[in-house]
């Protein structure tokens, strides 16, 4: 999917939601553990109900690769399931030796049919570049993140900068605003201006409001652009809302109750 493309998703559905299928086999409803696939069958409930209402799905493979084959088919069938006007992310964090990040590439782009993966940028540009390569596909790379690990070595002094600050200016030179964006926490508040400042032009992946308590409010003011510029994830706010038979539609609720957030921002 081009910027375009995606900006006109996000002017015309009034929403730059995107919700995080973390699909937990332990936390889905009791009723759908009889179904064939439960994972895939929740995944498809909640798509079908929150579709109006998003403009993607990212799927955190961890959710997926911990259930071994059977995940990975249910990974499959969700990202094939998901309509084709909606930005596909994978969230599995690569990353590796220019050679070893080829593969990873293809893995994502090639054999499953994500538009967007997540990169993490500590083994530096070869480790990066190969995702890159991919025409129309994205690559979003860890900029500041919203776990309290991001004081460790993010928040942390790197020369006269802090590292995150030398992520987002060295990693922006990688590639361009047409197929790079940046993960930044919601939880990240006081940076927000500032991330804004080194990165004028990039779209942002947010996750962190909902279950982490990020603001949406805060991260909408403070760091929209002219074409947006924001994809703001929720996962476990909308997903698990209910617990019961009830699931999908309390989903589509509190994704509904996003996106009139959002749309008064734009
Ligand atoms: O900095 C980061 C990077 C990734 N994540 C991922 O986003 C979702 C958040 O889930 P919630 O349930 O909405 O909290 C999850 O997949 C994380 O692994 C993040 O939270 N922070």
């Amino acid at each position: 999917m081009t910027r375009q493309q995606l900006v006109e998703q996000i002017r015309t559905k009034k929403t730059y939601l995107i919700v995080g299928l973390d699909t937990d086999i332990t936390k889905i409803p009791k009723h759908l553990l009889s179904a064939p696939d439960p994972v895939f069958e929740f995944n498809r409930q909640i798509i079908d109900a929150t579709k109006d209402h998003c403009v993607g799905y990212k799927i955190n493979t961890a959710f997926y690769e911990a259930l071994g084959k059977p995940g990975w088919e249910a990974m499959e069938k969700t990202a094939a399931y998901i309509p084709a006007t909606h930005f596909k992310i994978a969230d599995a964090k690569r990353g590796d030796i220019g050679n070893t990040s080829s593969q990873y590439a293809k893995a994502f782009f090639d054999a499953l049919p994500f538009d967007a993966i997540t990169v993490a940028p500590y083994m530096g540009a070869d480790s990066v570049l190969p995702f890159l390569e991919y025409k129309d596909k994205w690559t979003i790379v860890l900029g500041l993140t919203s776990n309290t690990g991001a004081r460790d070595f993010e928040l942390q002094k790197a020369g006269e900068e802090l590292l995150y600050e030398k992520v987002l200016r060295t990693a922006a030179q990688w590639g361009t605003a047409e197929q790079l964006m940046f993960v930044v926490g919601a939880t990240q508040a006081s940076e927000f201006t500032n991330i804004r400042a080194i990165t004028p032009h990039h779209f942002y992946l947010v996750p962190g409001v909902g279950a982490q308590g990020g603001s949406l409010k805060e991260i909408s003011e403070k760091a929209m652009n002219k074409d947006v510029g924001l994809l703001v994830n929720a996962s476990r706010a909308i997903i698990y809302a209910s617990g019961n038979e009830d699931f999908a539609a309390k989903a589509k609720q509190i994704a509904s109750d996003y996106q009139q957030e959002m749309a008064e921002y734009l």
